[in-house]
């Protein structure tokens, strides 16, 4: 009986192994650069139990050649346009996967100052980043004016207002697109849906003439373009090319209005194949919006694109240990050693991740429920996942590099996990695993006298 990381799993391809397994297993999303090799998972050149063994559990394991091949993606199908990817960083804010992208000729897209300091931690130039986000404050903007980023993706009119004063104090102009919100269904789950009018992203396209009216006058801002970001795992064309007709529909109107617009940033968006989702490549993906662009009188225009998920997404892996099988009347439980503050998506959006063994066990396979450690019902990672396991295996949850490490969080006084990085047959730890100490150093023990005894 070949051992299946779970029935829905059955539609991913079947893999032609490169050696003799004693288990068939199915290619993982994130192949071909998590693969198996002789009965088991292989990181590039590298055996994933080689480096849980190394470095303990949860670990999670990424491919730099996946990262670095997704970029190169997207700049191939923008080749002859002037154009430039600015990775969207809070799918995955790990300096060392910032370094990576930022070698590979990325800007970056940041929603906060905190973003922001990676980045130039990183070795981002600043010039090409963007800052998207609803929520900018001053301290945010003056920092990033004075070290000179590229745009501000402004999100309101009160925004526009803010951030015009705060540009006069230092005596700049600052660069402005505003993010219209296009009222167009990205078809995508309704938390991570950005373009509708329901939204609070974005000022609402029926506004935005109005808006770039505004900011023409306001003398602490330059209009340089406009912005439009309409969700995440997006997996068609159709809301793109909505979104883009409409954003074209007000660059013709402002322009007309006198306001000229250097550059069209595009948003991201682009889905990953989790379980049985067929997003399209970038290539043809990209291949429709710049046909739209040129039949419509705008293919000269300089592209921005914020993409985050497809450029990580399918490159990581978290590896997490089963502590106990837990069979039960209703539901049999494995639980495992990294939980909801780990990977929370889950539980947040009742998101599907496939999970495999790390060595494959030949047996029949039963139904887990494959859980963590945290005092939540709401902790799994999989349910009715027909698994061959036992107590000190290892299990690998796929599609582990967006929104995973960057959504962690301490719950339970768990600490982070640790993270490497892998290339050809090189590893490097890319981030420790946290001790408790970690978790309290900024807290302060308790100085005031609060505390009566209410002993007799
Ligand atoms: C403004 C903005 N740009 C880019 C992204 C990246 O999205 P994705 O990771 O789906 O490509 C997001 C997240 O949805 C976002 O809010
Ligand atoms: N956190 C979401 C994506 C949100 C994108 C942010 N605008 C996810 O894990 O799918």
């Amino acid at each position: 009986m070949t051992a299946r990381p779970g029935s829905a799993d059955t539609a991913l391809p079947t893999m032609t192994p490169t050696s003799p397994d004693p288990v068939a297993m199915p290619a993982l999303p994130g192949a071909p650069y998590f693969h198996w090799r002789d009965g088991e998972l292989w990181v590039e050149e590298l055996p994933v139990a080689e480096l849980a063994r190394a470095h303990g559990t949860p670990l999670f394991v990424y491919s730099a050649s996946a990262m670095r091949d997704a970029a190169r993606a997207y700049q191939q199908a923008l080749a002859g346009r002037d154009a430039l990817v600015c990775y969207a960083m809070k799918a995955n804010s790990t300096l060392a996967v910032l370094e990576l992208f930022a070698r590979a000729g990325c800007g970056f897209d940041i929603v906060s100052g905190g973003e922001l300091e990676r980045a130039l931690r990183a070795g981002a130039d600043p010039q090409r980043i963007v800052f998207s986000g609803v929520g900018k404050t001053r301290a945010e903007m003056r920092r990033a004016l004075q070290v000179g980023i590229g745009c501000f993706n402004v999100e309101s009119l009160a925004e526009l207002d803010v951030l015009d004063a705060v540009a006069r104090e230092l005596g700049c102009r600052a660069p402005v697109s505003l993010r219209v919100n296009p009222d167009v269904d990205a078809q995508t789950h309704p938390y991570i849906s950005t373009g509708l009018r329901d939204n609070k992203f974005g000022i609402p396209h029926e506004q935005a003439l109005a808006a770039y009216q505004r900011a023409a006058t306001l003398p602490g801002l330059q209009v340089v373009g406009i912005d439009c970001h309409i969700g995440s795992q997006i997996t068609s064309v159709a809301p793109y090319l909505d979104a883009l007709d409409r954003v074209l529909d007000l660059v013709e109107q402002v322009e007309a209005a006198g306001i000229a617009l250097h550059h069209l940033d595009l948003g991201g968006g682009l889905g990953i194949t989790y379980r049985d989702e067929t997003p399209p490549a970038v290539q043809a993906w990209m291949a429709a919006l710049l046909q739209r662009l040129d039949a419509r009188g705008h293919g000269h225009r300089r592209l921005l694109f914020e993409p985050g998920r497809s450029l990580v997404g399918n490159a990581g892996i978290c590896v997490t240990e089963v502590l106990y099988t837990k069979p039960g009347p209703a539901k049999s439980f494995l639980i495992v050693d990294a939980g909801m503050n780990d990977l929370p998506r889950p539980a947040m959006y009742e998101a599907y991740h496939a999970i495999v063994p790390v060595r494959p066990r030949a047996g029949t396979p039963e139904l887990w429920d494959v859980v963590g450690p945290v005092c939540e019902s709401g902790d799994w990672l999989g349910r009715d996942r027909a698994l061959v396991t036992q107590a000190g295996d290892w299990l690998a949850v796929a599609s582990a590099g967006a929104y995973c490490m960057s959504m962690a969080s301490h719950y339970n006084t768990r600490g982070k996990a640790a993270e490497v990085l892998v290339s050809g047959a090189r590893s490097q730890l890319i981030r420790a695993r946290e001790v408790p100490s970690d978790l309290w150093r900024q807290e302060r023990a308790l100085a005031l006298d609060v505390v009566t005894s209410t002993r007799a």
